[in-house]
């Protein structure tokens, strides 16, 4: 695989798709004149260099490799076909076997980004099926890392697993800022201190565990250990069924990876 590389994105005028293409081309990954973008609705509003086009079966028969980032509701009436080519669909739910048998090609891979692809700091888990080659697979390797970071999996189980925990994954910190925003505005905090409170807690967080690189579990044993504010807070929050509310989360978006592949 060259520079010279020919990269389509069905999807592009979309979040996560509009946000790889911008990822590729930060880490040069790929060159404007070298991409092809679809689009289904509206105008495009980025990548002016990009080839444009509303023909997705011309874009995949123009690509050495495609990028499916449709919602799972739009594969079944995509009708693409690429056979010979490499593909990588993004797609929560749809699984390695429908996406061969729907594209025609043995080259699949699927992978799960996040949100954070925008701000290159998604963690993509992915998967490969065997006929793609160890090239291929740096290939893949690099375009998510270009993202954030990435792991190769074995199994689609845990990708399945994982469609929750990471893929939706920038949605619960989301969650929990917003329950936490809501409370302190009830207590008379002025609804920007408590954005900027709640944003920095989730930024500084982050960074901290990228810094210490450390079990998390061990952060909350230093902050029980005061037996101050943070453990009150946490003794609370886990007699208020904490635990249980995030792993009845984690297990519906499990569930959910599963069944909306079979009925997408
Ligand atoms: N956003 C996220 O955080 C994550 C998303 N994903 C997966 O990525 C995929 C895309 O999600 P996301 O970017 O958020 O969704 P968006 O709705 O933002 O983007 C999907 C895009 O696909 C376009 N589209 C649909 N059908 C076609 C078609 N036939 N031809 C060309 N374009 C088409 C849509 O066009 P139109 O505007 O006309 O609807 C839309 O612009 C999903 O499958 C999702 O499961 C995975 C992990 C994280
Ligand atoms: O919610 C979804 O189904 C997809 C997967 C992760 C983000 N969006």
């Amino acid at each position: 695989m060259s520079g010279s590389l020919k990269i389509g994105v069905i999807g592009a005028n979309g979040w996560l798709g509009g946000a790889i293409v911008q990822a590729l081309l930060d880490a040069g990954i790929v060159s404007p004149e070298h991409l092809v973008l679809s689009l289904r609705s509206g105008e495009p509003t980025r990548f002016p260099a990009a080839r444009w086009t509303r023909d997705n079966q011309d874009l995949a028969d123009s690509v050495d490799l495609l990028i499916v980032s449709v919602r799972p509701a739009d594969w079944p009436a995509l009708g693409v076909r690429a056979a010979g080519k490499l593909v990588i669909s993004v797609m929560a739910g749809i699984g390695l076997e429908r996406l061969i048998a729907g594209l025609g090609s043995e080259r699949v891979v699927r992978a799960l980004p996040n949100a954070a692809a925008e701000v290159r700091a998604s963690f993509t888990p992915w998967i490969a099926t065997p006929a793609l080659s160890a090239e291929e697979r740096r290939l893949v390797g690099r375009i998510f890392e270009a993202c954030g970071t990435s792991a190769q999996l074995e199994s689609e189980r845990e990708l399945d697993y994982l469609t929750g925990l990471a893929g939706s994954g920038p949605a619960f910190p989301a969650l929990l800022a917003t329950a936490m925003m809501r409370h302190a505005t009830a207590h008379g905090i002025d609804a920007e201190v408590a954005r900027q409170a709640v944003t920095h807690l989730l930024v500084g967080t982050g960074r901290l565990f990228e810094k210490n690189g450390d079990d998390p579990a061990n952060t909350v044993e230093v902050f029980l250990d005061y037996r101050g504010t943070t453990a009150a807070a946490i003794g609370a929050m886990r007699a208020n069924g904490f635990d249980e509310a995030v792993g009845a989360g984690l297990a519906a978006a499990f569930h959910k990876s599963i069944s909306m592949g079979l009925s997408a």
